[in-house]
């Protein structure tokens, strides 16, 4: 039993977190609405820069590792521009299958993944030591991504980007 607190029962303790990476990867489902059709590109370096830096300030605060929390985040944007990538290039062989919303992204998109940029954190803080132990790490991630992968019914694109956004979840990289 003193293996496994009750805080973290095995097969779960990273499911909230990787959870998280899913609904970060879903929303650029609605980041690439907002783009697609417009001269506004895939990729903001400034944005990008924006994000790592809050998620830096915020990691100081919970008492994180800056750099292995910023690998974390690059990896997060990594994904999201590799499932917009997927879905231009869907949308422009499949004109029919092109969002006919378009989502805001400073007002309405922006905000959203500001939100889980602080959930991440408290994430992370909630499963340092669980993610510090190699073996256990890796299993419950293994755990994890196959529960968001089928709770958040990812397709073939959006599960690849899931497993690349939880591998730094575990030690070597985190
Ligand atoms: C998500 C966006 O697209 C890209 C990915 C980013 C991210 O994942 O945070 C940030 C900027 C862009 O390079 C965006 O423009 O907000």
């Amino acid at each position: 039993a003193a293996a496994h607190p009750a805080e973290h029962p095995p097969g779960v303790g990273l499911t909230a977190l990787v959870g998280l990476s899913a609904e970060r990867i879903l929303l650029a489902d609605k980041v690439a609405a907002a783009k697609f059709g417009t001269t506004t590109p895939i990729v903001d370096p400034v944005r990008e820069q924006q994000v790592l830096d809050q998620a830096a300030a915020l990691a100081v605060q919970a008492g994180l590792d800056t750099t292995d929390t910023v690998t974390f985040f690059r990896a997060q944007i990594e994904m999201s521009k590799v499932v917009q990538q997927g879905l231009f290039d869907r949308w422009t062989a499949h004109p029919e299958q092109a969002p006919t919303e378009r989502p805001d992204l400073a007002t309405e998109v922006r905000p959203e993944l500001d939100r889980i940029t602080s959930a991440f954190i408290a994430q992370l803080a909630a499963t340092a030591k669980l993610r510090a132990t190699e073996r256990r790490c890796h299993l419950e991630r293994a755990v994890a991504v196959r529960i968001a992968a089928r709770l958040y019914d990812l397709d073939q694109l959006h599960g690849q980007a899931l497993r690349g956004a939880a591998e730094p979840v575990c030690p070597r990289h985190l």
